[in-house]
Protein backbone atom coordinates (compact mmCIF):
# COMPACT_ATOMS: atom_id res chain seq x y z
CA UNK A 1 0.00 0.00 0.00
CA UNK A 2 1.50 3.29 -0.88
CA UNK A 3 1.99 5.72 2.09
CA UNK A 4 -0.68 8.37 0.67
CA UNK A 5 -3.08 5.46 1.36
CA UNK A 6 -2.22 5.13 4.59
CA UNK A 7 -4.05 5.55 7.81
CA UNK A 8 -3.48 8.68 9.67
CA UNK A 9 -4.50 9.02 13.58
CA UNK A 10 -4.54 12.09 15.38
CA UNK A 11 -5.60 12.84 18.84
CA UNK A 12 -9.01 10.62 18.84
CA UNK A 13 -9.41 10.86 15.21
CA UNK A 14 -8.70 8.11 12.24
CA UNK A 15 -8.60 9.37 8.47
CA UNK A 16 -8.92 6.88 5.99
CA UNK A 17 -5.78 8.07 4.08
CA UNK A 18 -3.18 11.06 3.60
CA UNK A 19 -5.57 13.06 1.37
CA UNK A 20 -7.17 15.86 3.42
CA UNK A 21 -9.27 18.96 1.04
CA UNK A 22 -8.57 22.04 2.58
CA UNK A 23 -10.90 24.85 3.42
CA UNK A 24 -12.12 26.21 -0.06
CA UNK A 25 -14.34 29.07 -0.10
CA UNK A 26 -17.91 28.82 -1.88
CA UNK A 27 -18.97 32.24 -1.96
CA UNK A 28 -22.30 30.86 -1.91
CA UNK A 29 -24.21 31.45 1.56
CA UNK A 30 -26.84 34.19 2.30
CA UNK A 31 -26.14 36.13 5.80
CA UNK A 32 -24.01 33.06 6.46
CA UNK A 33 -26.29 30.40 6.39
CA UNK A 34 -25.34 27.32 4.24
CA UNK A 35 -27.76 26.03 1.10
CA UNK A 36 -28.49 23.45 -1.09
CA UNK A 37 -24.83 24.39 -3.04
CA UNK A 38 -22.65 23.05 0.48
CA UNK A 39 -25.54 20.78 0.47
CA UNK A 40 -24.38 18.62 -2.50
CA UNK A 41 -20.62 20.64 -2.82
CA UNK A 42 -19.16 18.84 0.01
CA UNK A 43 -21.08 15.20 0.60
CA UNK A 44 -19.61 15.37 -3.70
CA UNK A 45 -16.43 16.03 -2.62
CA UNK A 46 -16.36 13.75 0.39
CA UNK A 47 -17.30 10.56 -1.67
CA UNK A 48 -14.30 10.71 -3.74
CA UNK A 49 -12.65 9.29 -0.96
CA UNK A 50 -10.43 11.95 0.44
CA UNK A 51 -9.53 11.16 4.65
CA UNK A 52 -10.33 14.97 5.46
CA UNK A 53 -12.47 17.14 3.99
CA UNK A 54 -12.06 21.20 5.53
CA UNK A 55 -15.19 23.12 5.41
CA UNK A 56 -14.72 26.41 3.91
CA UNK A 57 -12.83 29.84 6.37
CA UNK A 58 -16.45 30.50 8.01
CA UNK A 59 -16.30 33.76 9.91
CA UNK A 60 -16.33 33.92 13.09
CA UNK A 61 -18.55 37.48 13.17
CA UNK A 62 -20.54 39.26 10.22
CA UNK A 63 -17.68 41.56 9.41
CA UNK A 64 -15.04 38.48 9.61
CA UNK A 65 -16.79 37.36 6.25
CA UNK A 66 -14.48 37.61 3.06
CA UNK A 67 -17.49 38.42 1.27
CA UNK A 68 -20.79 38.45 1.74
CA UNK A 69 -21.32 35.06 0.29
CA UNK A 70 -19.02 33.38 2.88
CA UNK A 71 -20.45 30.86 5.22
CA UNK A 72 -20.45 32.08 9.08
CA UNK A 73 -20.92 30.20 12.82
CA UNK A 74 -21.47 33.63 14.31
CA UNK A 75 -25.62 32.37 15.14
CA UNK A 76 -26.77 29.88 16.93
CA UNK A 77 -28.85 29.27 13.50
CA UNK A 78 -26.33 29.05 11.56
CA UNK A 79 -25.59 25.16 13.22
CA UNK A 80 -28.03 23.45 11.51
CA UNK A 81 -27.07 23.84 8.16
CA UNK A 82 -23.61 22.72 8.85
CA UNK A 83 -24.67 19.87 11.22
CA UNK A 84 -25.98 18.45 7.61
CA UNK A 85 -22.22 19.39 6.39
CA UNK A 86 -20.80 17.66 8.69
CA UNK A 87 -22.93 14.60 9.21
CA UNK A 88 -23.04 14.17 5.28
CA UNK A 89 -19.46 14.25 4.96
CA UNK A 90 -18.86 11.71 7.85
CA UNK A 91 -21.95 9.35 6.42
CA UNK A 92 -19.71 9.66 2.83
CA UNK A 93 -16.69 8.69 5.37
CA UNK A 94 -14.38 11.17 5.55
CA UNK A 95 -13.63 13.33 8.83
CA UNK A 96 -15.22 16.52 8.83
CA UNK A 97 -13.38 19.76 9.57
CA UNK A 98 -13.80 22.69 9.40
CA UNK A 99 -12.16 26.47 9.08
CA UNK A 100 -13.25 29.42 11.34
CA UNK A 101 -11.21 32.71 10.87
CA UNK A 102 -11.66 36.47 10.65
CA UNK A 103 -11.19 38.33 7.11
CA UNK A 104 -9.35 41.61 8.80
CA UNK A 105 -8.71 43.89 6.27
CA UNK A 106 -9.54 41.69 2.88
CA UNK A 107 -13.09 41.70 4.63
CA UNK A 108 -15.85 42.88 2.80
CA UNK A 109 -14.79 41.89 -0.59
CA UNK A 110 -16.53 41.10 -3.95
CA UNK A 111 -17.08 37.34 -5.00
CA UNK A 112 -13.38 36.91 -6.86
CA UNK A 113 -15.45 36.45 -10.33
CA UNK A 114 -17.57 39.72 -9.26
CA UNK A 115 -14.32 41.83 -9.01
CA UNK A 116 -12.50 40.37 -6.02
CA UNK A 117 -11.99 43.58 -4.78
CA UNK A 118 -13.33 46.09 -1.67
CA UNK A 119 -17.08 46.77 -1.74
CA UNK A 120 -16.87 50.28 -1.88
CA UNK A 121 -17.39 52.33 1.12
CA UNK A 122 -21.06 53.07 1.99
CA UNK A 123 -22.35 50.24 -0.27
CA UNK A 124 -24.96 48.85 2.25
CA UNK A 125 -23.79 45.30 1.08
CA UNK A 126 -20.38 45.73 2.73
CA UNK A 127 -19.14 46.51 5.99
CA UNK A 128 -16.62 48.30 8.09
CA UNK A 129 -12.90 46.40 8.04
CA UNK A 130 -10.91 45.84 11.31
CA UNK A 131 -7.48 45.35 11.17
CA UNK A 132 -4.17 45.97 13.69
CA UNK A 133 -3.34 48.73 12.18
CA UNK A 134 -4.91 51.54 9.87
CA UNK A 135 -2.64 50.28 6.86
CA UNK A 136 -4.34 49.02 3.64
CA UNK A 137 -3.31 45.75 1.97
CA UNK A 138 -3.26 47.64 -1.27
CA UNK A 139 -4.49 47.04 -4.93
CA UNK A 140 -7.94 46.01 -5.26
CA UNK A 141 -8.15 45.38 -1.30
CA UNK A 142 -7.54 49.75 -1.18
CA UNK A 143 -9.64 49.99 2.19
CA UNK A 144 -8.33 51.33 4.89
CA UNK A 145 -9.02 49.46 7.84
CA UNK A 146 -9.97 51.04 11.55
CA UNK A 147 -7.42 50.35 13.90
CA UNK A 148 -8.68 47.51 16.40
CA UNK A 149 -9.17 49.11 20.14
CA UNK A 150 -8.41 46.61 22.98
CA UNK A 151 -12.13 45.98 23.04
CA UNK A 152 -12.28 44.55 19.59
CA UNK A 153 -9.32 42.63 20.13
CA UNK A 154 -11.42 40.96 23.21
CA UNK A 155 -14.59 40.88 20.85
CA UNK A 156 -12.97 39.48 18.22
CA UNK A 157 -11.25 36.24 20.37
CA UNK A 158 -14.63 35.93 22.11
CA UNK A 159 -16.10 35.23 18.64
CA UNK A 160 -13.36 32.59 17.88
CA UNK A 161 -14.43 30.92 20.88
CA UNK A 162 -18.49 30.89 20.25
CA UNK A 163 -17.86 30.00 16.59
CA UNK A 164 -15.67 26.85 18.08
CA UNK A 165 -18.13 26.03 20.27
CA UNK A 166 -21.00 26.24 17.38
CA UNK A 167 -18.55 24.33 14.64
CA UNK A 168 -18.49 20.98 17.59
CA UNK A 169 -22.14 21.61 17.95
CA UNK A 170 -22.63 21.10 14.60
CA UNK A 171 -20.81 17.88 14.71
CA UNK A 172 -17.14 19.20 13.20
CA UNK A 173 -14.60 16.51 14.28
CA UNK A 174 -11.64 18.92 13.23
CA UNK A 175 -11.12 22.33 13.82
CA UNK A 176 -8.57 24.81 11.99
CA UNK A 177 -7.80 28.36 12.78
CA UNK A 178 -7.28 30.45 9.87
CA UNK A 179 -4.31 31.75 10.80
CA UNK A 180 -2.73 32.37 6.86
CA UNK A 181 -3.42 34.60 3.62
CA UNK A 182 -2.90 38.01 4.56
CA UNK A 183 -6.36 37.70 7.12
CA UNK A 184 -6.98 38.93 10.63
CA UNK A 185 -4.83 37.02 12.32
CA UNK A 186 -2.09 37.03 9.94
CA UNK A 187 -1.77 40.60 9.72
CA UNK A 188 -1.38 40.56 13.45
CA UNK A 189 1.79 38.53 13.12
CA UNK A 190 3.18 40.56 9.95
CA UNK A 191 5.62 43.50 10.03
CA UNK A 192 3.90 44.74 6.79
CA UNK A 193 0.20 45.08 8.49
CA UNK A 194 0.79 45.59 12.10
CA UNK A 195 3.04 48.70 13.64
CA UNK A 196 1.39 48.37 16.97
CA UNK A 197 2.82 49.66 19.99
CA UNK A 198 1.01 47.94 22.66
CA UNK A 199 1.48 44.25 23.75
CA UNK A 200 -0.16 43.33 20.26
CA UNK A 201 2.64 44.72 18.30
CA UNK A 202 6.54 44.67 18.50
CA UNK A 203 8.29 41.96 18.52
CA UNK A 204 7.08 38.40 16.98
CA UNK A 205 5.63 37.98 20.62
CA UNK A 206 3.76 40.55 20.68
CA UNK A 207 2.63 40.51 17.09
CA UNK A 208 2.01 36.95 17.44
CA UNK A 209 -0.35 37.44 21.21
CA UNK A 210 -3.48 37.48 19.30
CA UNK A 211 -2.89 34.26 17.78
CA UNK A 212 -1.68 32.76 20.88
CA UNK A 213 -4.47 34.14 23.06
CA UNK A 214 -6.65 32.72 20.81
CA UNK A 215 -5.81 29.53 20.16
CA UNK A 216 -5.49 29.15 24.15
CA UNK A 217 -9.33 30.22 24.25
CA UNK A 218 -10.20 28.03 21.65
CA UNK A 219 -8.25 24.93 23.32
CA UNK A 220 -10.20 25.63 26.53
CA UNK A 221 -13.91 24.93 24.30
CA UNK A 222 -12.30 22.40 21.91
CA UNK A 223 -12.05 18.62 23.23
CA UNK A 224 -8.85 17.63 24.04
CA UNK A 225 -9.68 14.05 22.02
CA UNK A 226 -10.45 15.96 18.31
CA UNK A 227 -7.80 17.80 16.56
CA UNK A 228 -7.27 21.91 17.22
CA UNK A 229 -4.88 22.59 14.07
CA UNK A 230 -4.09 26.29 12.52
CA UNK A 231 -3.23 27.03 9.15
CA UNK A 232 -0.77 29.52 8.87
CA UNK A 233 1.32 31.77 6.66
CA UNK A 234 5.28 30.89 7.85
CA UNK A 235 6.42 33.02 4.81
CA UNK A 236 5.77 35.96 3.00
CA UNK A 237 7.88 35.76 -0.12
CA UNK A 238 8.76 39.15 0.49
CA UNK A 239 12.72 39.25 0.46
CA UNK A 240 13.09 38.42 4.34
CA UNK A 241 12.23 34.86 4.30
CA UNK A 242 14.49 33.51 6.85
CA UNK A 243 13.83 36.36 9.46
CA UNK A 244 10.19 35.14 8.72
CA UNK A 245 10.92 31.69 9.19
CA UNK A 246 12.51 32.13 11.93
CA UNK A 247 10.22 34.13 13.81
CA UNK A 248 6.99 31.85 12.85
CA UNK A 249 8.84 28.77 13.60
CA UNK A 250 9.07 30.56 17.36
CA UNK A 251 5.57 31.41 17.52
CA UNK A 252 4.60 27.98 16.44
CA UNK A 253 6.65 26.36 19.26
CA UNK A 254 4.09 28.71 21.59
CA UNK A 255 1.27 27.18 19.29
CA UNK A 256 2.54 23.54 20.41
CA UNK A 257 2.72 24.23 23.95
CA UNK A 258 -0.62 26.02 24.06
CA UNK A 259 -2.22 22.58 22.82
CA UNK A 260 -2.29 23.14 18.60
CA UNK A 261 -2.45 19.14 17.86
CA UNK A 262 -1.01 19.90 14.06
CA UNK A 263 -0.13 22.77 11.49
CA UNK A 264 -1.69 23.29 7.97
CA UNK A 265 1.67 25.72 6.76
CA UNK A 266 0.69 27.93 4.40
CA UNK A 267 1.90 31.07 3.13
CA UNK A 268 1.56 34.69 4.81
CA UNK A 269 -0.40 36.92 1.47
CA UNK A 270 0.12 39.77 3.88
CA UNK A 271 1.71 42.10 1.37
CA UNK A 272 0.52 42.87 -1.86
CA UNK A 273 4.84 43.17 -2.82
CA UNK A 274 5.10 39.70 -1.71
CA UNK A 275 6.16 37.40 -4.74
CA UNK A 276 5.00 33.83 -4.42
CA UNK A 277 7.49 30.88 -6.06
CA UNK A 278 4.66 28.89 -7.80
CA UNK A 279 6.11 25.68 -8.51
CA UNK A 280 4.63 22.32 -7.80
CA UNK A 281 5.29 21.39 -4.49
CA UNK A 282 7.08 24.29 -3.40
CA UNK A 283 5.76 24.81 0.09
CA UNK A 284 6.52 21.21 0.82
CA UNK A 285 10.39 22.27 2.13
CA UNK A 286 9.27 24.80 4.34
CA UNK A 287 6.69 22.60 5.94
CA UNK A 288 9.41 20.02 6.73
CA UNK A 289 11.84 22.37 8.33
CA UNK A 290 8.38 23.22 10.88
CA UNK A 291 7.75 19.57 11.18
CA UNK A 292 11.45 19.30 12.12
CA UNK A 293 12.12 22.06 14.13
CA UNK A 294 8.32 21.56 16.14
CA UNK A 295 7.75 17.92 16.29
CA UNK A 296 4.67 19.20 14.88
CA UNK A 297 2.55 16.91 12.12
CA UNK A 298 2.15 19.01 9.62
CA UNK A 299 0.35 18.95 6.50
CA UNK A 300 0.87 21.57 3.24
CA UNK A 301 -0.31 21.79 -0.38
CA UNK A 302 -0.16 24.04 -2.99
CA UNK A 303 0.20 22.82 -6.40
CA UNK A 304 0.40 19.30 -5.09
CA UNK A 305 -2.07 17.50 -7.90
CA UNK A 306 0.21 14.57 -9.12
CA UNK A 307 -0.19 11.64 -7.07
CA UNK A 308 2.84 10.51 -7.38
CA UNK A 309 4.43 13.77 -5.63
CA UNK A 310 2.23 13.69 -2.98
CA UNK A 311 2.65 9.90 -2.42
CA UNK A 312 6.31 10.73 -2.36
CA UNK A 313 5.91 13.76 0.26
CA UNK A 314 4.12 11.59 3.18
CA UNK A 315 6.91 8.32 2.05
CA UNK A 316 9.90 10.86 2.70
CA UNK A 317 8.64 11.63 5.89
CA UNK A 318 7.89 15.48 4.79
CA UNK A 319 4.62 15.94 5.23
CA UNK A 320 1.64 13.84 7.49
CA UNK A 321 -0.91 15.25 5.54
CA UNK A 322 -1.33 16.50 2.08
CA UNK A 323 -3.60 18.86 0.92
CA UNK A 324 -5.21 19.10 -2.51
CA UNK A 325 -7.84 21.76 -3.29
CA UNK A 326 -8.17 22.54 -6.91
CA UNK A 327 -7.61 19.07 -8.42
CA UNK A 328 -10.95 18.02 -6.22
CA UNK A 329 -12.64 20.76 -8.10
CA UNK A 330 -12.08 19.75 -11.36
CA UNK A 331 -12.63 15.97 -10.08
CA UNK A 332 -14.50 15.25 -6.44
CA UNK A 333 -12.95 11.10 -7.34
CA UNK A 334 -9.21 13.03 -7.24
CA UNK A 335 -8.29 9.76 -4.71
CA UNK A 336 -9.75 7.42 -7.19
CA UNK A 337 -7.17 8.75 -9.75
CA UNK A 338 -4.56 8.79 -7.44
CA UNK A 339 -5.31 5.16 -6.77
CA UNK A 340 -4.63 3.74 -9.93
CA UNK A 341 -1.82 6.22 -10.24
CA UNK A 342 -0.57 4.88 -7.52
CA UNK A 343 -1.73 0.88 -8.84
CA UNK A 344 -3.11 0.74 -5.35
CA UNK A 345 -4.83 -2.93 -4.72
CA UNK A 346 -8.72 -2.87 -5.63
CA UNK A 347 -8.17 0.98 -6.49
CA UNK A 348 -12.32 1.31 -7.45
CA UNK A 349 -13.50 0.39 -3.48
CA UNK A 350 -11.49 4.10 -2.47
CA UNK A 351 -15.36 4.89 -3.80
CA UNK A 352 -18.65 3.39 -2.83
CA UNK A 353 -19.64 0.33 -3.50
CA UNK A 354 -21.98 1.32 -6.50
CA UNK A 355 -19.59 2.79 -8.18
CA UNK A 356 -16.42 0.60 -7.59
CA UNK A 357 -18.23 -2.68 -8.33
CA UNK A 358 -18.59 -1.44 -11.62
CA UNK A 359 -15.71 0.28 -12.14
CA UNK A 360 -13.31 -2.93 -11.00
CA UNK A 361 -16.06 -5.37 -12.78
CA UNK A 362 -15.61 -4.06 -16.45
CA UNK A 363 -12.91 -1.60 -16.33
CA UNK A 364 -10.99 -1.12 -19.80
CA UNK A 365 -13.82 -3.67 -21.02
CA UNK A 366 -14.50 -1.47 -24.30
CA UNK A 367 -10.94 -1.19 -25.45
CA UNK A 368 -9.98 -5.18 -24.61
CA UNK A 369 -12.76 -5.97 -26.91
CA UNK A 370 -11.12 -3.49 -29.73
CA UNK A 371 -7.67 -5.04 -29.46
C1 LIG B 1 -11.86 28.48 -4.71
C2 LIG B 1 -10.83 28.51 -3.62
C3 LIG B 1 -11.21 28.92 -2.34
C4 LIG B 1 -10.28 28.91 -1.31
C5 LIG B 1 -8.95 28.52 -1.58
C6 LIG B 1 -8.57 28.14 -2.86
C7 LIG B 1 -9.50 28.13 -3.88
C8 LIG B 1 -9.06 27.69 -5.25
N1 LIG B 1 -8.04 28.48 -0.51
C9 LIG B 1 -6.66 27.95 -0.74
C10 LIG B 1 -6.74 26.41 -0.92
O1 LIG B 1 -7.14 25.78 0.30
C11 LIG B 1 -5.40 25.84 -1.33
O2 LIG B 1 -4.44 26.12 -0.32
C12 LIG B 1 -4.91 26.43 -2.64
O3 LIG B 1 -5.91 26.33 -3.62
C13 LIG B 1 -3.65 25.71 -3.12
O4 LIG B 1 -3.86 24.33 -3.23
P1 LIG B 1 -4.05 23.63 -4.67
O5 LIG B 1 -2.84 23.98 -5.47
O6 LIG B 1 -5.32 24.25 -5.24
O7 LIG B 1 -4.21 22.17 -4.36
C14 LIG B 1 -8.48 28.68 0.77
N2 LIG B 1 -7.60 28.52 1.83
C15 LIG B 1 -8.04 28.61 3.12
O8 LIG B 1 -7.26 28.45 4.05
N3 LIG B 1 -9.37 28.86 3.37
C16 LIG B 1 -10.27 29.03 2.37
O9 LIG B 1 -11.46 29.17 2.62
C17 LIG B 1 -9.81 28.99 1.03
N4 LIG B 1 -10.66 29.24 -0.02
N1 LIG C 1 -10.05 32.10 2.18
C1 LIG C 1 -8.81 31.91 1.75
O1 LIG C 1 -7.89 31.63 2.51
C2 LIG C 1 -8.58 32.08 0.31
C3 LIG C 1 -7.33 31.85 -0.17
N2 LIG C 1 -7.01 31.98 -1.44
C4 LIG C 1 -5.60 31.94 -1.72
C5 LIG C 1 -5.22 31.47 -3.06
C6 LIG C 1 -4.30 32.20 -3.80
C7 LIG C 1 -3.91 31.76 -5.05
C8 LIG C 1 -4.44 30.58 -5.55
C9 LIG C 1 -5.35 29.84 -4.81
C10 LIG C 1 -5.74 30.30 -3.57
C11 LIG C 1 -7.94 32.51 -2.41
C12 LIG C 1 -9.36 32.32 -2.02
C13 LIG C 1 -9.65 32.52 -0.58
Amino acid sequence: MSALFQPFTLKGVTLRNRIAVPPMCQYSAVDGVTNRWHWVHYPSIARGGAGLVIVEATGVSPDGRITPGCTGLWDDGQIEGMARIAAEIKAEGSVPGIQIGHAGRKASANRPWEGDDHIPAGDPNGWETISPSPIAFGGGLSRTPREMTLADIERVKADFVSAAKRALAAGFEWLELHFAHGYLAQSFFSVHANKRTDAYGGDWQGRGRFLTETLEAVRAVWPEHLPLTARFGVIEFDGRDEETLEDSIALVKAFRERGLDMLNVSIGFSTIEGRTPWAEGFMAPYATRVRQETGLPVATGWCIDDPRVADAAVADGQLDLVMVARAHLADPHYPYVAALALEEDRPSWVLPAPYAYWLERYRGIGKAAAQ
